[in-house]
Order: structure tokens, then sequence, then C-alpha cells
């Protein structure tokens, strides 16, 4: 590592304590070259890949040998001059008076254009030119959908005349305000982004055994105010059913007044609060929120385990509900106004609130947090819906008035226990528009200086999950806690296309660092032109018909080298804002959930960290990611033999990311207001 005050030499590519002079060209014309020299080798490139895969399917007597032309013949010859005449008019397109050729001559007999057609089949390898393989290799959605987010953005950047790397119209101030505010909403123990969450569950009547997503009406029984007899009712009231109507009544009639603690003292107060309630002992209800998997819901998001795993192992946590009331709100003036509930133990974590299926008009419920706000506005769906709404204890809530009909609710104190049994995860029933995580990403998103071209937003997540275990992609997303559940629940429902991605936590390539910011320092100096290396991962992009779009996906998944080093020379040296490298900086990104593998072979030590990838960990190289939180809990990811002085074992790890593409400004999905329904996260 470097430390302040040392600096390159230039002569022997090593970093000492000499000083060196003033330097012709700028940091803005280096990243102008490298930029415009890679731009044209991936033109260049695209041009090269297309024709191979077109020679790759004409039947060639010279068996395997792609580039012997003499091997074509008769109507394989035919194919093959179509596939040159081609070449030839893609390569004038992208880089005209690159050939330099007379009209009428053949291209296939240009020197310069033979070898680089060589250099690019040494690149990509023989092997992966064989038929199965090339140009045709699967590509995963998630990768596609990155890649097509990071094409346009740049296509857009470039066409409205900026560079690359110039701010979107948001400042750059406002836009790192607001990622750091997503940041602060989503990292910590207690994330605002998970105080609160709620959804619903539909009636049906004659529900086959084992139906956990929708509920059987509910029977409710209880004893008479003088105790006399017993009541019972069935909820929701059917429309014409006037005997269920009047059963309502008269559990409404039985109630007694709620009462609000304040001080020591438990008080009525028809101003503070207006409801009827009904202690546990006097009565029973058929509703149980365990059955319909509301309790695992509410503990998947409010719950989780915090930093206390050991690698690879599932969470394990249990979340409890004790029945507490059941309160009656009426119209037209039932409410209870602003208020903490009391803890009724030190492991109370929060409260939950079912709202039974009776028709009522008003009565939102309203949470607050630390400056953050839910609504839960039931009435709409009031008469044929269960609907619930859990929060933490220390959130404030609030019930505004209902005016019409009768707002009938259980609620329950949730408790955590220590240990409970691994529970298999599976869909998730929660509704993310009721998450506080939802308000603040649909504002942000329905900025136009936001992502104004599109862009790819990373979240390390911040529980630990066993992601590259063998179950991981059963685990995952559909395992997600917390924070993380929000986010990516969150990012779903807005239209936004989530993955959960492994990224590589990276050694650095140091020698191939060395050597290429020797030249980018040289170019500085003297103004000597080079040739920029890039890493290419994955080493073969599925070739794109279209010219245009193909030769921006491989000049966008070629990691620069010298980067790193490049922008510290930068810093140090005070020259400019080093971000003008910094859309060039990336990560490594699995093309899925990769299981953890080892490879018995010896590799030398000092190959490149791409060459490893691609033998071992299927990968995308995607840059300019904007990060919103910190990479927290790693895991293996692949080991390798490595011959060395010494032979030893190399062992790369990765984190678990919420990645997602947010596609330019005007072509996000205004949000329409939907009902409050299901989520999968399943991964669709
Ligand atoms: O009914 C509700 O929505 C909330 C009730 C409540 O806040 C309470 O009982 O403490
Ligand atoms: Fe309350």
């Amino acid at each position: 590592m470097e430390s302040e005050g040392e600096h390159y030499d230039f002569e022997r590519n090593v970093w000492d304590e000499d000083d060196y002079g003033t330097l012709k060209m700028s940091m803005a014309e280096l990243k102008q070259f490298i930029t415009k020299s890679m731009v044209e080798k991936s033109k260049l490139d695209a041009c090269l890949d297309i024709f191979l895969v077109e020679l790759r399917d004409i039947p060639n007597e010279a068996d395997n040998k792609l580039l012997d032309f003499s091997g074509y013949t008769g109507k394989s010859n035919d194919k093959l001059q179509h596939a040159a005449s081609k070449l030839r008019e893609n390569i004038d397109t992208l880089l005209p008076g690159f050939l330099e050729l007379p009209t009428g001559s053949n291209i296939l007999e240009n020197e310069k254009l033979t070898e680089k057609l060589r250099d690019r089949v040494d690149r990509l390898g023989r092997d992966s030119l064989s038929k199965s393989e090339f140009g045709t290799q699967s590509f995963h959605a998630a990768q596609k959908s990155f890649l097509d987010t990071l094409v346009s953005r740049y296509c857009r950047q470039s066409s409205h005349g900026r560079t690359n790397s110039e701010p979107a119209p948001l400042s750059e101030s406002a836009f790192d305000k607001s990622c750091q505010q997503l940041g602060q909403f989503i990292s910590g123990e207690k994330a605002s982004a998970t105080f609160a969450c709620g959804g619903s569950v539909s009636i049906g009547d004659n529900l086959p055994p084992g139906t956990h997503d929708v509920s059987p009406p509910v029977r409710i029984s209880w004893t008479a105010k003088d105790g006399s007899c017993e009541h019972k009712a069935m909820l929701p009231v059917s429309g014409s059913n006037q005997l269920s109507a009047e059963q309502l009544a008269q559990l409404v009639s039985d109630c007694e007044v709620a009462r609000f603690g304040k001080g020591e003292k438990e008080i009525v107060d028809p101003e503070y609060r207006k409801a009827g309630k009904l202690d546990p002992t006097r009565f029973l209800s058929s509703f149980h929120p365990a059955n319909l998997q509301i309790l695992d819901d509410v503990e998947q998001l409010l719950a989780p385990n915090f930093n206390s795993l050991t690698e690879n192992q599932l969470p394990f946590r249990s979340l409890k509900a004790e029945l507490y009331k059941l309160n009656v709100y009426s119209g037209p003036d039932g409410l209870f106004r602003k208020h903490v509930d009391t803890p009724r133990s030190k492991t109370q974590i929060g409260s939950l609130v079912v709202c039974l299926p009776s028709a009522f008009k008003g009565g939102r419920l309203t949470v607050r947090h630390h400056g953050n706000v839910v609504d839960f506005d039931w009435s709409a769906r009031s008469d044929s819906v269960i609907q619930w709404a859990a929060f933490y204890s220390d959130c404030e809530h609030e019930i505004k008035e209902v005016t019409e009909g009768h707002r009938v609710t259980l609620t329950y104190n949730l408790f955590v226990t220590d240990s409970g049994c691994g529970s298999i995860p599976r869909n998730v029933n929660i509704d993310p528009k009721t998450l506080p995580l939802y308000q603040l990403l649909r504002d942000l998103l329905a900025k136009p200086g936001f992502m104004k071209e599109g862009g790819i937003l990373g979240v390390h997540c911040s529980h630990a999950y066993p992601h590259a275990s063998s179950q991981a992609q059963e685990l995952l997303p559909r395992g997600l806690e917390g924070a993380d559940l929000a986010v990516y629940s969150v990012l779903k429902s807005l239209g936004i296309d989530a993955h959960v991605l492994p990224v590589l936590r990276e050694k650095h390539d140091d020698d191939l660092e060395e050597v290429a910011v020797g030249d980018m320092l040289r170019f500085l100096r003297d103004g000597e032109e080079f040739e920029p290396t890039f890493a290419q991962i994955p080493q073969i992009l599925p070739v794109e018909s279209d010219l245009e779009k193909y030769w921006k996906m491989l000049y966008l998944s070629r990691r620069l080298h010298g980067t790193r080093k490049i922008m510290q020379f930068a810093k140090e040296r005070k020259l400019m804002d080093p971000g003008l490298f910094q859309d060039r900086k990336g990560n490594y990104f699995g093309t899925e959930l990769h299981r953890y593998s080892v490879d018995q072979h010896m590799f030398d030590m000092g190959e490149p960290i791409s060459e490893a990838v691609n033998r071992h960990w299927p990968a995308q190289f995607i840059p300019g990611i904007t990060w919103i939180s910190e990479p927290l809990n790693k895991e293996m990811a692949f080991s390798y033999l490595a011959e060395g002085n010494e032979p030893s074992i190399n062992t790369f790890y990765s984190c678990a990311t919420i990645l997602a593409a947010v596609p330019p400004f005007d072509q996000r999905q205004p949000t329409r207001e939907r009902d409050a329904g299901k989520v999968h996260t399943d991964g669709e």
C-alpha cells in the first residue's frame, strides 16, 4: 500500500519518493484517450464476433480451423463471402476509414484484419468457439436486465452531449444526500425501513384443510355483560342476514368502555379514546394470526436475528403473539388519539392489530417513527377482508374518527422468544405499500433528477444468509429478512427489476494495476499513447445482432486495468475530481447465487483475477453502481490451489446484495395505487 507523499517512478514502474515535474496531459485528456481507444476496440471486436459466429455455422473442410479460409468451398465459400461482405459493411459503419481497402478487394486477404481476427480468437479461447457455446451462451435474466440498463444509460448520456462522468441533473450533493438518507433508512438494528408493516387476508367458505392464505369467516363468542349467558357472532355480516347484524349489535353493546393508561392510572376520557373493549377472559375467537402466516410474516420483517449467526447457518428466532383485547370503535365518533402502547415485558417488541371484517368508514390508523409515517386505511375493504398492521413498541400511533359502522379489532402483544425452529422460507403476504420504505423510494423515483438516465442501485444485505450454500437458491430471495426484505419487496412493487446476487470481494490485481497505471502516467507526463488493458468478464457475451447495442455491451463489461491506482494518484496530487474515473469502477457479480466450490487444479499464483473468475465463478462486471450500504457478511465463494514459491490456497469471498436496475425517469412506471395485496418474493 502506498502512503501519502509517495509518487510513481515512470522508468521503473514503481512508486517512490521522487517528484516528477509538470504533466503534459490532463486527467480529462487521459480519460478521453482511454475512452476513445476502448470504444474503438469494442467496436472492432463486436464486428469480429458477429463474423465469427456466422463462420462457426458454415461447414468447413479444414476441420475446426475457423480462420483457414481455403477450407470453405462451393456453397460454403458463398456463405463465407457473404459473411465477409457483412463484416466489411459493419466495420465501415462503426469505424469508417479503419480498413483502408480499395473497393472490390477481398477483405479476407487483408493482413491487418486477419491478424485482428486471430487475436480475437485467441482472446476468446478456442474452446469457447466450439459450436455449442460461442455466441449462444445462455444468459441469465438478471444479467440481461443490468446490461440493458447500462447500455441505455450510456446511450442516453452520450446523446445528451454530456460525457459519461458528468453528474446527472440532480446535483451531485443532492444525489448523495438522497442515497445517504436511503442508506440510513435501511441499515441499523431497528431500521426505520421496517418499523411497521401490514397486509390483508381474504375470506372464503368451505376451504380445504391446510389453506394458509384465505381465512374462513371469523366466529366470536363472548359472555354477556352480566355473565348470564353466551352470545355468538360471525364476521363478516352477510348483507341480507338480519340475524348476524343483530349479533354484531349485541357484541357492541356487551363491550365495556375502553380505558387508557395515564401515568399510573387507567382512565376513561371519550375525548381521548372512545371505544369498547372485551378482555380475553370474556371472549373466544376462531381467528389466530399464526394460522394465516401473519405471525411468520411479521417475524421475518420486524424480528430478524441480528448479528448472531455463525457462517452458513439458518437464522433461528421466533415471535409470539399474545391476545390482548377485542376493541370496537364505532361511528360517528369512535377514536383513539396519539399514544404509545405500554410494553408488558422486556421481551415485547411490538403490537399487532387485526381488523376483522365489518363495514365502517374513517378510522384510519397512523403509525409514526422518527419522523416517518405510515397510514393504514382499512375502510374501503372493511366489509370483506381481514386487514392487519404490526409495529414496533416505540411507535406513536392514533386512530382517526370512525364516522360510520363498527371497526372491530383484535390486538396482540408481540414477544420475541430465544429459540424456535428454523422456518422454511415461503412467499410473504406483507403489502409493500404499508412499509415505511415504500414512500421514501417512491418519492425518490418520482424525482426526474434521481438517476435520470437510469442506473444501478446496490444494497448490501444487512442480515447474514447462507448465500453460498447449496440451499441458497431456494432460500433467497424468499428468506430475506427485516430491512433486506423491505428493500426487495418495495423495489419489486414499484416495478423495479431487483435480484439477490453475490458480489465478489476482491483482492487487488496489483501487478496488473501497476503495469496499467505506468502506461497512464507516461501518457500524462509525455503524451505517449498506449493500448489500455482490460479484463473481460464474462469472457463471452451473447452475441447481439444489433451491432450498436453489442459493441456497447462489450465496452461496458470491460474492466479497465489501472483504474484504482490512477484515481489514487489523482487524489494524492489533487489533479482533479477522481470521480472522472468513477464510472469505470465496478464489481464482479455472480450470475446467480453460486454454491461454494473448490478447484483441485494447480494454478499460477500471478494469474489475473478475471481468469480465475471466468473459470470458477460465472460472473458479470457491472460498472458505475450506486452503493447505498456497506458490505457486512461475507462467505467463501470459491477456492483454488495456487502455485507460487509455495503452493497455497487462494480463497475468494462474496457478499449477498440486492441489485436493482432503475429505468430512466421517462420509462418509470407511474405508481398506481394498488390494492393491498400479496407480494411474491420468490423471484417473480
Ligand atoms: O385499533 C387499532 O388500530 C390500534 C389500537 C391501539 O392502538 C391500541 O389498542 O392500543
Ligand atoms: Fe395502541
